[in-house]
């Protein structure tokens, strides 16, 4: 299922643009909820789980929108063939054109089999999941020992982008179901410090390295899997004992194997398993270790079950259509120029983190599927922090500031932790953040709550009003456990995919991170050779930022 259009040329773009000057930019949330005291209830929808815990409300009544311009969003999203689309990737279509693969990373959880895609591999599925908990129950429980039989203690697992964001925040995420007495570390940046900060807290004897590289080519995760193996080696000396401690997690069977990792210990994956959607694959092997195989796959079931949902639901319910056309709403009509994720949750410290790589990578594209450049803004800026900590640092922005910045607030009804009041403090700013976004405050008001003396000063005044008007999504989970917690993702997940659908551009490529890479292995000879006269050809800020570095660095 290709598609030919360029966004703006659909018939539903231009009544959006009309339909934003004509009352989009006016819309007054005071007054729509006034006008309806039934639209928190319109403007809502859950989704549970049916044989997980999984259980979502999600909450779209505070954005700028009525019935016209949700009709027209979602008119927009079927201009664009956004079920056909769908449809085509869930099948196993090459919808990743550019790379000729098809998109299938709602495979890896279809435990059920309901969708049958097709494509090379799928079958392959489920063994490799069994390699996956045999291996992951094998070190929690301790029968898989190190080289001199001792129990497993550390995992490091090194990789980068999707072969590190991944596990690492659904790690952090589900950390109440860790194991206690096993250490999880993620080695990522090329920077030694990196890699150098987690080796002091772990013993070559109890460790065990993961690396994970679809490709198997990644420079930072080759260089630090070979530091980490160096390292090993100085204390464990024979490298028959490498097999104990190192595992593979690739598609590149020939460079893992050229690495010197058994075919025992690689865990595979395939080509139509997108970087930055692979921690439902063995990617997640790290996540299997932490949580234990049966939490990785309520992960994956949670996950699987908003599959169905977004297979299923028709378009004026379905959660991450919704979200994801709401997001156009303001990227395209109100030159939005970022969105904010804001998780009221503190283990989900990575989860804003994790779709920066998810969507930005994703939909930072200028050209349509068809090489035509595209006439209007495709992704998103993502960005957020947990609350409450944003909220002492840029919520000021977000409420005064002259930027609209769309907000999706996150929070669990049940924490993790209770501990006193606490959960209660956390989730009446959950509830009140959007609230004075949405409602703002009037000068009327603002002068109420001045002293007689300061009721004429005009910059007080001015200074205290909230214009309100700022939209958010409000998203209430009972809990994030790890069904949960896949159901979430693959929500956000299946935003950008919507996203990348209507805006017709390949969001599974990434051929902007080539350039950079392409220019510094050319300057490291230059560095490695250390003249400061020879920076390489250049222009001169780049030659000059060489030389000074050259002839300044000192301990090389
Ligand atoms: O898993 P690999 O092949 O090492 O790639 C790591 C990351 O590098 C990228 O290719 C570019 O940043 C990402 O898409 C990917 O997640």
């Amino acid at each position: 299922m290709t598609s030919n259009h360029l966004a703006t040329e659909l018939p539903s773009w231009s009544k959006l643009q009309q339909l934003h000057d004509t009352k989009g930019a006016k819309y007054d949330l005071r007054q729509a909820f006034k006008a309806d005291p039934k639209r928190f209830e319109k403007y809502s929808e859950q989704f549970k789980g049916t044989k997980t815990d999984a259980s979502l409300l999600v909450d779209y009544s505070k954005n700028l929108i009525d019935d016209e311009v949700l009709k027209t969003l979602l008119d927009l999203a079927r201009e664009a063939k956004v079920e056909e689309q769908r449809d085509a990737m869930y099948a196993g279509v090459k919808v990743n054109s550019s790379e000729g693969r098809s998109v299938l990373h709602i495979a890896l959880r279809d435990l059920p089999e309901k969708f049958k895609s097709k494509a090379e591999g799928v079958d392959e599925v489920k063994p490799e999941l069994e390699h996956i908990k045999a291996f992951s129950d094998a070190v929690r429980s301790g029968s898989h020992k190190g080289y001199s039989g001792k129990q497993i203690k550390s995992i490091v697992n090194i990789g980068i982008g999707g072969s590190n964001l991944g596990p690492l925040m659904v790690t952090q995420a589900l950390k109440p179901y860790a194991k206690k007495d096993l250490e999880a570390h993620y080695v990522s940046n090329i920077d030694g410090t990196h890699l150098a900060e987690a080796l002091r807290a772990c013993d070559p004897e109890t460790t065990v390295f993961i690396i994970a590289s679809k490709t198997f080519t990644t420079q930072e995760t080759i260089t630090n899997a070979n530091s980490a193996r160096d390292w090993f080696l100085k204390t464990a000396k024979d490298e028959s004992h490498i097999s104990k401690h190192f595992v593979a997690l690739s598609t590149n069977v020939k460079e893992a194997t050229a690495f010197g990792i058994d075919k025992a210990n690689m865990f595979k994956f395939w080509d139509w398993v997108g970087g930055r959607y692979s921690l439902w694959s063995a990617i997640g092997l790290s996540i299997a270790i932490v949580i234990g195989y049966e939490n990785f796959e309520q992960l994956l079931l949670g996950a699987h079950e908003l599959d169905v949902h977004f297979k299923e639901a028709p378009l004026e319910k379905n959660i991450p259509v919704l979200l994801a056309t709401i997001g156009i709403w303001y990227n395209n009509f109100f030159d939005a120029q970022s969105y904010a994720q804001l998780p009221y949750d503190q283990y989900m410290h990575r989860f804003a983190a994790y779709f920066q790589q998810a969507s930005m990578e994703s939909l930072g594209k200028g050209v349509t599927k068809n090489g035509k450049r595209v006439d209007y803004q495709t992704g998103e800026v993502l960005w957020g922090e947990p609350g409450t900590d944003g909220q002492h640092a840029f919520y000021q922005l977000i409420h005064q500031g002259t930027k609209l910045i769309p907000c999706d607030f996150i929070a669990p009804i049940e924490t993790q932790n209770p501990l006193g009041k606490h959960h209660d403090i956390l989730l009446s700013n959950f509830f009140a953040q959007p609230e004075a976004l949405a409602f703002g405050k009037t000068a009327e008001e603002a002068k109420g709550e001045l002293s007689a003396q300061d009721q004429s000063n005009d910059f007080l005044i001015q200074s205290k009003i909230f214009t309100g008007n700022r939209p958010t999504n409000s998203i209430l989970a009972q809990k994030i456990t790890p069904a949960t917690l896949g159901a979430l993702i693959a929500l956000y997940e299946h935003k950008i995919a919507v996203q990348g659908f209507i805006w017709n551009v390949n969001a599974y490529d990434q051929f902007g991170v080539e350039l950079g890479k392409v220019l510094a292995k050319k300057i490291l000879p230059a560095l490695e050779a250390g003249d400061p006269n020879k920076p390489g050809d250049h222009d001169s800020s780049t030659s000059g930022l060489i030389s000074y570095y050259l002839k300044n660095r000192k301990g090389h």
